[in-house]
């Protein structure tokens, strides 16, 4: 079982501050959502206005096409997992896990087999019977959950529920986390201010800035077609060059700047007002003679070695610092410190964005 959630020009203001501005979008059923974005960007109040704890100040919210106005957190199809798990530690695993059927008068061996069936789902089998202090963080985020999909909500709320994890636990319960959400089918709506959370687990994330919702999309697309310089900003490096937009046609564009006439892709909102030019690292490349398009020369200024690719960071003659990652595969050579190279990049890699840079 699993619902649709959609909000229609959603805001909440505290007091004068509008913490959620106007938030329009339809989530699918059975689909993992993430809303990704900053500290204080309106992410949690949007979860708590879906789990029924705040009223939208503006807008309609609902679930499974039941309009949720008045409708209190438990009476909606909804459950929510905190950072903070609140396991209980007097109880056993299997009653930690069946307490919400408890308290709906399910009786005991009902409860003990669904408890049984939960444990399976999460990859703790053999875990009925123990404490919950003999288990790992890990273990216990899995419990977490086992406990919320007891209830079977068509929806779980997840409010940044890794952050305590330390960072291979975290990785680890990625994958775990979307397969249980693909083994029930229970639509997921996940929140963080990790990117790579947010993009490795979710069908389409929602990139949140200051109250707004500034992209939603696939992971694929927000990465390597970001509307705006904060979304480009938030979810990966850049190379920012400032310009004018010339010839626009089919989607490109020129783009003067001091370092002469570059082309990219023209992205939609790039229309008027303050744009930029932006290239990821991973699609700069340093090579001894200028390519036909899009050379910047540079002296290279630092190595630095991140393990699986090395930045390459090199100085042009205005200061400008422009990184070029290298794949750490030994296909390419390393330049030395103080090496005469071109920048340069491929037009499709480059695009044209509103500079919204401004991180809230
Ligand atoms: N009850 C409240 N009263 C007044 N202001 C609030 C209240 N709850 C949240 N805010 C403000 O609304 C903004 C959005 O808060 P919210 O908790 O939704 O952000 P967030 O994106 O979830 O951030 P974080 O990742 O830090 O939890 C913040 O500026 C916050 O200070």
């Amino acid at each position: 079982m699993s619902a649709g959630i959609d909000l229609q020009n959603v805001s909440c203001d505290f007091g004068n501050f509008r913490a959620v501005d106007n938030a329009t979008v339809a989530i699918k059923p059975g689909e993992f959502f993430s809303f990704l974005g900053p500290s204080g960007c309106g992410k949690t109040t949007i979860l708590r206005m879906i789990s029924g704890f705040i009223e939208p100040t503006a807008g309609t919210i609902k679930i499974g096409d039941k309009d949720m106005k008045g409708q209190r957190p438990n009476q909606r199809p909804t459950a929510l997992i905190f950072q903070n798990l609140a396991l209980f530690p007097l109880m056993s695993i299997w009653e930690n896990i069946s307490f919400g059927l408890e308290v709906r008068g399910v009786d005991k061996a009902t409860r003990r087999a669904k408890a049984q069936a939960l444990l399976e789902m999460v990859d703790l089998p053999g875990a009925a019977d123990k404490m919950v202090s003999q288990l790992s963080g890990g273990q216990k985020q899995r419990v977490a959950i086992a406990r919320a999909l007891a209830v079977e909500p068509a929806v779980m709320l997840l409010d940044e529920p890794l952050s305590a994890l330390d960072l291979k636990l975290r990785q680890h319960m990625r994958a775990e986390l979307r397969a249980i959400q693909k083994r029930t089918g229970v639509t997921f709506i996940y929140i963080t201010h990790d990117q790579g959370e947010a993009l490795a687990m979710s069908d389409r994330v929602g990139v949140m800035s200051q109250g707004r919702i500034q992209q939603v999309a696939n992971p694929r697309d927000i990465y390597n077609n970001p509307v705006n310089g904060f979304v480009a900003s938030f979810v990966g490096e850049n190379n920012i060059f400032t310009g004018t937009v010339t010839n626009p046609a089919g989607g490109m564009a020129g783009f003067d700047t001091a370092f002469g006439m570059f082309r990219a892709r023209l992205g939609e909102q790039a229309k008027s007002g303050n744009i930029k030019l932006y290239v990821r690292p991973e699609h700069t490349i340093l090579s001894e003679t200028a390519a036909a398009e899009n050379a910047v020369p540079v002296t290279v200024s630092e190595v630095s070695f991140e393990g699986a690719f090395i930045a390459v960071h090199g100085k042009t003659a205005s200061g400008q610092t422009i990184v070029a990652e290298v794949r750490n595969d030994g296909s390419a050579t390393v330049p030395e410190i103080g090496a005469a190279r071109f920048a340069h990049f491929n037009a499709a890699h480059a695009s044209i964005l509103p500079d919204t840079t401004a991180v809230a």
